[in-house]
């Protein structure tokens, strides 16, 4: 793990934090989020189905796209949000890992503001946990810290962690690969217990394959929360209902059956939805994985937004978008094929104006 300083919050119970500025037409700050870039120096493929064209070549002009837009911006986004599949697996079988990263991160580099790297699949099909750990895509050196709750520190065991661009406003980067039997060490007792997870619940030869299924979810290329990080996700969303702060959560796989493909979400999605249906806090959960994109506002006003995956948009389209945020709302601003979103605040919990 880096060694270097995490930024301590100045954050006393006693005194409670100042809120955000009152409404005006601006907009209290901003952020970007792109998905599933999967960078490959490869010609356009197609997805397993067959169905959906990837371009891997074309997915940097992408996110140098995306990168330069956000640079220009009158007023730049606090940070951005990279989903996670950065380079596309395809690189390991050509021996292309470290070169592919090397160029998405040279692009990531002229951004102007930080970018926040979640991880997905295609991360632990080029690299393993402790190499991504080491790497520069491991961006928890970005994480803020709550002073006398050490409950709400993330353990080392998941790559996880909070951070706070805005007053008032928290933002959690989950690991949905914590339960996983990719990027681990085959000889390991967490391999072990993943893997009788995964094959508790599929049958199948192939484990990355969904047929017959009840729960479809239960691939090997998609993964899940250990009751550890889910422990403390609830300690951080603790402290946030009760210093009335607006929550933003953030995952490569996602967790909402009506906002994505049945077969994408998460293993254990139900525990993750328990935990955050229990706290007032949470406005949305942002992921990336299916690709098609996909967006529902569950029954506790959680919305939840699977942004469409640059690695399938065609070279004269685009797929990112930036979430300004309001004292009573977020509006995501999408381009391309990520369609604007509106995503009110539970009843009530608006801040005062
Ligand atoms: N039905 C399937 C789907 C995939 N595979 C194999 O699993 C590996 C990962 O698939 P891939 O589509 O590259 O994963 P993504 O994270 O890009 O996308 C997730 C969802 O598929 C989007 O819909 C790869 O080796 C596939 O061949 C499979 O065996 N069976």
């Amino acid at each position: 793990m880096r060694t270097e300083k995490v930024r301590v919050e100045a954050m006393d119970d006693a005194k409670p934090s100042p809120g955000p500025p009152s409404e005006t037409s601006e907009p209290l700050f901003s952020f970007g989020v792109i998905a599933d870039v999967q960078y490959a120096d490869l010609e356009d493929g197609y997805n397993f189905q067959g169905s959906r064209r990837r371009h891997y070549r074309h997915s940097l002009v992408h996110l140098r796209g995306a990168i330069e837009h956000w640079n220009a911006a009158g007023s730049p986004p606090r940070c951005v949000l990279q989903l996670g599949d950065v380079i596309d697996g395809y690189n390991a079988q050509h021996d292309a890992s470290e070169e592919a990263l090397g160029l998405v991160l040279d692009a990531f580099q002229t951004l102007s503001v930080p970018v926040h790297h979640a991880w997905g699949n295609h991360e632990f099909y080029n690299f393993s946990r402790d190499y991504l750990t080491r790497s520069k895509l491991n961006t928890k050196f970005l994480e803020d810290r709550i002073v006398r709750h050490p409950e709400t520190v993330p353990s080392e065991n998941y790559y996880a962690y909070h951070f706070v661009p805005f007053p008032q406003f928290r933002f959690i980067l989950l690991d949905a690969y914590d339960l996983s039997v990719l990027g681990v060490d085959e000889s390991s007792a967490k391999y072990q217990q993943c893997l009788e997870i995964l094959k508790a619940h599929n049958p199948n030869a192939e484990l990355n394959s969904p047929e017959g299924l009840v729960e479809p979810q239960y691939v090997q290329f998609n993964g899940g929360f250990s009751q550890e990080q889910l422990n403390w996700l609830n300690e951080v969303l603790t402290f946030s209902d009760t210093n009335q702060e607006k929550v933003v959560i953030v995952s490569h796989v996602p967790i909402y059956p009506e906002a994505s493909d049945s077969v994408c979400l998460a293993w254990n999605y139900r525990d993750a939805l328990a935990v955050i249906w229990s706290h007032e806090c949470v406005v949305c959960f942002f992921a990336g994985h299916t690709h098609d994109g996909g967006y529902s506002e569950d029954p506790c006003g959680v919305h939840h937004i699977n942004l469409e995956g640059v690695i399938e948009t065609a070279p004269d389209s685009q797929a990112f978008g930036t979430v300004y945020v309001y004292p009573d709302k977020m509006l995501l601003k999408g381009r391309g094929r990520v369609p604007d979103r509106t995503m009110n605040y539970k009843a009530g919990n608006a801040f005062p104006v």
